[in-house]
């Protein structure tokens, strides 16, 4: 029956206003309108259609999205779209695409690291889509880390050029998004060297292909690295390969807003440290944890609605069966994924203001904060990227088996998401960037009063001493109790590496044996960051019948689900008592309740439209069974009652004559 809503009962069990839930989802009533306009656009063009995709081959699903991507620039410029609402557009459209690497990377580095006069040439080049870029700097032989790219940029005193060769096979540049096919310049990393002395690595602007015929210039070998992980997701990227054979770029293609190199063949560093040169991971490390809290409110919107449909075990007298949503079991797998998505919603609204403001202050040349927001915005891409992965495919099972099939979204939606985890710093060695920062800052303890999210463990000290005062579950409601919790647990890990660090003859080697505990004392600080921002937000205004209730109830959840994940950590140092983990998770079980009645309504506030879910399980209306046979009927090998290669392969051993006996 179309046009019925089979979780009509479940909407109207909801205990807060949804559409102001949606707002303060969103971040601001301007921010909704913008993301509810970009996504209808989306979902009512016929060109950003997605059902078909599983079918398609890889060259078929690479045209697919150069049409999309095409269309939409097209949009862009018929409707005058602003840079935020092409973002929202790309972002509904769903596919990954070369455009990512333009707007994401290859325009964030030529802003961040570029001088004056080079953002002027390039930029309004790179914006208007003249010119196509992508960010040449992961090598077959290194990725992680950049100091060891062999990738080299010598200057030709005489031609006033740099020369970019790829000296061996583990040089040639691997992954780019964009390279193989479609991109006309690249920022390549290179080690740059001046009458043979290195001079560590450097972005250079090259031109890859004619602007003319789109053929590779003379000296360099582009292609594709191949079918990735999944099928239909990253596989609509060209992820390319490079050589360069000696070629000549002109001097001024050097980003020099680091450090110039003069005509003259001089060297010159300016007073900007050299990590700017890395400012472009920064950024995007800050937008992929706000893409964490979009990936995962997709994978449980769909386990949410379906889990309220699918009914199982329950029914003695032949009435209804029990909802799968109403099993503990379900519920304490699932709630702590919807509150994790908005943890990482609001932690990704307050990492984009500590981000703005960075950027503010090197503009002027204020570098005081950069270590900070650095290791803030990897710990914070490793946690968000690390949960969001783990949380699909946890929805994936908590749709049983119908969560394996493609028309469920969930395999295309973890395919898509979980190089999250690697690319743009692999996450364990960005949660050791975070392990430095916090070794730093531990040290300087008796010199330096810590500031920012770290100013907590300036009351290190008392931390290490104090113990839990929680007797009751309803102790645990406290947000004074459960930051103090966490910031304990964090402060006594990060202290506890730091005095096992000086047991050791130096600390490049008690740094490299205690690698594991320190990444695990970085998590345990980043959770610290996202369970206070979280309870920072609820003392802001928030308007609405039972919002902040709502929000209250998950920010809770997300703490003490965190709290009984890792009870080890809380007990090991010695803070809390069995007892008291025991009554957090008494708690926890009773906001479980709480949730229970909104379940639907949360989920519903994200807003999420039947098009960008793409799920048959997650659909708005609740009508899963007729749609789930009407996708499997769709399947190609239903197009006949009789599949080619049955009579070719199946029927002759149906028709072979054999004796038992041979059997
Ligand atoms: C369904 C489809 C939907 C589509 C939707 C579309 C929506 C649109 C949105 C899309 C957005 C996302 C786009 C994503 C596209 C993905 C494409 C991927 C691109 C890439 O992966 S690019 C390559 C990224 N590579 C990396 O990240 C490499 C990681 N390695 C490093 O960062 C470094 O090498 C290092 C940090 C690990 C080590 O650095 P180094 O060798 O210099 O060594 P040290 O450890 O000694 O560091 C020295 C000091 O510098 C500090 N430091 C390091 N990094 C930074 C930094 N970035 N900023 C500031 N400071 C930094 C260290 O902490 C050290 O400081 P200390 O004081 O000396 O301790
Ligand atoms: C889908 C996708 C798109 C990408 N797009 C781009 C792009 O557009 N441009 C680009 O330049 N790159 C791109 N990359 C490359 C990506 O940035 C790298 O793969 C990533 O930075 C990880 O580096 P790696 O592959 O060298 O991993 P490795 O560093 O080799 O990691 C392998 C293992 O070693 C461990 N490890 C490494 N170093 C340490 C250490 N110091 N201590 C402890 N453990 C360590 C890691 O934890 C991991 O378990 C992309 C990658 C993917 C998957």
């Amino acid at each position: 029956m179309e046009g019925v809503d089979y979780l009509r009962d479940e909407r109207s069990k909801a205990q807060f206003d949804v559409e102001t839930m949606k707002v303060a989802w969103a971040g601001s009533p301007e921010a909704f309108l913008v993301c509810d306009r970009m996504a209808k656009l989306v979902a009512n063009d016929p060109v950003f259609e997605k059902f078909s995709k599983p079918m398609l081959g890889r060259k078929e699903l690479f045209k697919n999205t150069l049409r999309k991507t095409a269309h939409a620039w097209k949009l862009v410029n018929d409707l005058h779209l602003t840079e935020e609402e092409a973002k929202w557009l790309r972002h509904y459209i769903d596919e990954p695409s070369y455009t990512d690497l333009q707007w994401e990377m290859f325009v964030p580095a030529l802003e961040g690291q570029g001088t004056e006069e080079q953002k002027k040439k390039w930029v309004p080049l790179a914006k208007t889509m003249q010119i196509i870029g992508t960010y040449a700097q992961t090598e077959l032989g290194h990725g992680s880390n950049v100091q060891g790219l062999e990738t080299t940029a010598t200057f030709d005193r005489q031609s006033d050029e740099f020369v970019i060769h790829s000296p061996t096979l583990t040089s040639s540049k691997w992954w780019p998004g964009g390279l193989a096919k479609v991109t006309t310049h690249a920022i390549v990393y290179a080690r740059l060297i001046i009458d043979g002395h290195f001079y560590g690595v450097h972005g250079f602007i090259v031109q890859l292909r004619s602007l003319e015929d789109h053929s590779p210039l003379p000296g360099i070998t582009l292609g594709d690295i191949g079918m990735k992980f999944g099928h239909g997701t990253y596989n609509t990227m060209d992820n390319g390969v490079a050589r360069f054979d000696r070629v000549r770029i002109p001097r001024d293609q050097m980003l020099m807003r680091v450090s110039q190199v003069t005509k003259e063949g001089k060297y010159m560093k300016s007073n900007v440290p050299r990590q700017l040169g890395y400012a472009t991971m920064v950024s995007v490390r800050q937008t992929i944890v706000s893409d964490a809290s979009k990936a995962l409110s997709r994978a449980v919107c769909i386990a949410t609605r379906y889990s309220a449909i699918r009914r199982q075990f329950g029914s003695r007298d032949g009435g209804p069966e029990t909802q799968v949503l109403d099993y503990k079991t379900q519920q304490s797998r699932l709630f702590p994924l919807v509150a994790s998505a908005f943890a990482f919603r609001f932690a990704s609204d307050w990492l984009k203001l500590l981000y703005t403001d960075v950027k503010q202050r090197l503009e002027v040349n204020d570098f005081s904060t950069l270590p900070e927001v650095h290791a803030c915005t990897a710990g914070f891409k490793s946690l968000t990227t690390a949960a969001t992965a783990e949380g699909i495919e946890e929805c994936r099972k908590l749709c049983g088996g119908h969560g394996y099939l493609i028309s469920s979204g969930l395999p295309e939606l973890f395919a898509f998401y979980v190089p999250a985890c690697t690319y743009e710093g692999e996450n364990v060695v960005m949660l050791l960037q975070v392990a430095r920062f916090l070794v730093k800052t531990v040290s300087d303890l008796g010199n330096k009063q810590p500031v920012g999210t770290a100013a907590y463990l300036g009351r290190a000290s008392l931390l290490v001493q104090k113990n839990c005062v929680v007797q009751t579950a309803e102790d645990w409601l406290n947000p004074i109790a459960i930051l103090e919790a966490f910031e304990a647990r964090a402060a006594r890990m990060a202290v506890g590496c730091c005095q096992r660090l000086a047991e050791f003859k130096s600390p490049e080697e008690g740094f490299a044996e205690l690698s594991s505990d320190l990444a695990e004392a970085s998590l345990a600080h980043c959770q610290v960051i996202v369970v206070s921002t979280f309870i920072r937000r609820l003392q802001q205004d928030i308007p609405g019948r039972g919002v902040k209730q709502a929000l209250e109830v998950l920010c809770n959840v997300y703490a003490l689900f965190l709290l009984h994940k890792h009870q080890g950590d809380f007990l090991a140092t010695g803070y809390l008592t069995p007892k008291q983990a025991s009554l957090a998770n008494d708690q926890l079980r009773t906001l479980y309740s709480k949730v229970r009645p909104n379940a639907i309504a949360l989920v519903d506030s994200f807003n999420h439209t039947d098009h960008y879910l793409s799920s048959v399980l997650g659909r708005y209306d609740g009508n899963v069974y007729p749609k789930l046979y009407e996708a499997a009927l769709k399947d190609p090998l239903n197009d006949s009652d009789i599949a080619d290669g049955i009579h070719q392969y199946v029927q002759p051993i149906l028709k072979q004559k054999l004796h038992s006996s041979k059997l």
